[in-house]
Formats: C-alpha cells, sequence, structure tokens
C-alpha cells in the first residue's frame, strides 16, 4: 500500500459569503503534497491560492471535501504547520532571537529556554543572520527580515511550511538570495512544503511540482513534474529544460485567465 500524502486536499469546494451573495472561489480542488516534498501553487490573482493555505492550516473549514494532515483530518488551527506570508510580520518590542524562539514559547513550552535559544541560533546562523540575534526588526532590511521570518516558521520543526508569496516584496537579487537560503533551509533540514507564487521562475526554481490552479473557482488546471535537479544553482533557469517549463506555465496562466485556450497550448 502506498502512504497517503502528508497533505491531502479531497475535492474541496469553497465559496466565501458576502454581502452580495456567496462567492465561489475552490470547486472540487484536489491537492496531494508527498512528504518530503516542495510544491508549487501557481494562478491568476484572486483565483483562491490564499484561501487553500487557510484551509490546510485549519484557519477556515471548507463547505464540501476534505482536508488531510499527516493522515488526521483538519478541522481546527494547527500548530503543526508553519507559515511565512510576504510581510514578516515580527514583533518590534522582541529581539530578533525572541522573534524566532516565539513558536517554541507555544508549542514546546516545557522545553528548557537554553535548548530553545540553542535552537533558533542555528537557524539564524544557517541563513546567514549569526550576530544579528539582539537586533530589533526595523534594524534589518526587508531581506533580512523575511529571513528571520522564515526560521520563525521553521523553529519548532512544523510538518509542513506553507509559504504565502514571502518572497513577493523583494527586490530582484534579494529574492535570488532567499531562494538559495531556501534550498540549503531544505537540504540543511528536510521539510514539506507548499508554496504560493506570482513567480514562475520562483516556482521552477523551488518546486518539485509546480500546480496550476484555472480562474475562480479555482480547481486544478495543470500540474508540472519538475524534473531538474534537487540542489540547484540559479543558472539552472537558463537551461532548455527550464526555458521549457516556464514557456509551459506562462501558456497555462493566460488559459486560467481566459487568454489563450488549450488547443494553442499543444501547439
Ligand atoms: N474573508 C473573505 N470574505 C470574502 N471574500 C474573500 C475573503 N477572503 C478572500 N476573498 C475573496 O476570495 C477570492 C480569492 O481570494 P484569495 O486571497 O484566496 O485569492 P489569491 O489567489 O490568493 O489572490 P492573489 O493572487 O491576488 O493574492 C478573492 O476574490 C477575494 O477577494
Amino acid at each position: 500500500m502506498t502512504e497517503p500524502a502528508l497533505i491531502e486536499i479531497k475535492g474541496v469546494t469553497h465559496a466565501y459569503q458576502t454581502a452580495t451573495g456567496p462567492l465561489p472561489v475552490l470547486d472540487n480542488l484536489n491537492v496531494s503534497v508527498p512528504e518530503g516534498t516542495f510544491t508549487a501553487v501557481v494562478g491568476p490573482s484572486g483565483c483562491g491560492k490564499s484561501t487553500l493555505t487557510k484551509l490546510i492550516a485549519g484557519l477556515l473549514r471548507p463547505d464540501r471535501g476534505e482536508v488531510w494532515l499527516h493522515g488526521e483530518r483538519v478541522k481546527s488551527p494547527r500548530k503543526t504547520v508553519g507559515m511565512a506570508f510576504q510581510n514578516p510580520v515580527l514583533l518590534e518590542w522582541r529581539t530578533i532571537l525572541d522573534n524566532v524562539i516565539l513558536p517554541l514559547e507555544i508549542v514546546a513550552p516545557r522545553m528548557p529556554k537554553k535548548d530553545r535559544i540553542k535552537r533558533a541560533e542555528e537557524l539564524l546562523a544557517l541563513v546567514g543572520l549569526e550576530g544579528f540575534e539582539d537586533k530589533r526588526p526595523s534594524e534589518l532590511s526587508g531581506g533580512m527580515r523575511q529571513r528571520a521570518s522564515l526560521c520563525r516558521s521553521l523553529v519548532h520543526k512544523p510538518d509542513v511550511l506553507i509559504l504565502d508569496e514571502p518572497f513577493g516584496a523583494l527586490d530582484a537579487f534579494t529574492r535570488e538570495d532567499l531562494w538559495q537560503t531556501m534550498h540549503e533551509l531544505r537540504r540543511q533540514e528536510p521539510f514539506t512544503s507548499l508554496l504560493i507564487t506570482h513567480d514562475l521562475r520562483e516556482s521552477v526554481y523551488l518546486a518539485d511540482e509546480v500546480i496550476v490552479l484555472s480562474g475562480r473557482p479555482a480547481t486544478t488546471q495543470f500540474v508540472l513534474d519538475v524534473d531538474l535537479p534537487g540542489e540547484r544553482a540559479l543558472d539552472v533557469l537558463y537551461q532548455p529544460k527550464a526555458v521549457d517549463y516556464l514557456a509551459t506555465l506562462r501558456h497555462q496562466i493566460q488559459i486560467a485567465q481566459g487568454r489563450a485556450t488549450q488547443e494553442e497550448a499543444a501547439q
């Protein structure tokens, strides 16, 4: 028997209740993320990508269908999910180290303080923030704050790391640095991740599989298996295979936006 995937979205349908009536956002969506893999989700703006992350984290309940995490049905917020967003929301009254430690205070209150500090310091060193432990968030650049936020989302070793456009607000060079940091983090402490992004290059560089969602209400329109080496240098994006992937994804997004057809994509 094959192991169930770590994240299983089975036939999920969801609508928001608005003043003008229900707004259908997800329609019979099926997504499966095996343990240890990195899945990226792309799709037109407003199609329901963030809604999907809230369902996985247990912050929303689907109208129909089921969300499973590690063999358990998700019915309420989960401590075993780490999340990082476009805006890192670090607490200014805490140092960088204390910001990173915060999830351990909630999830592992009995963990000795020295162990919490050691764990946070190790992660900060891994993302290149050694020496910045005692700084306040406002003393760091945007890219450094996002690195600290990644440490905070991983400090309690969550089953799954959900990344909702975490690099979207960064300049292109900082973003590429962070992509490499993600590969390094994954190598040092493997985790299962679901990344929401608008950046197709980012999806191909980071993910093992890219899921293209259709326009709202979203369903799975296309799945790309990224057959590139696990350890990727940035130049991989200029190799013919990656360039083909990017062209395919661009076309699929145009289809999702209603600007092209599957027949045109096949030509
Ligand atoms: N709490 C809410 N109540 C009502 N409508 C909502 C709510 N949250 C999101 N929506 C609407 O649901 C739709 C999907 O939103 P969602 O944030 O999931 O899309 P998205 O694909 O992540 O968007 P983007 O790519 O622009 O970040 C949007 O039209 C949004 O306006």
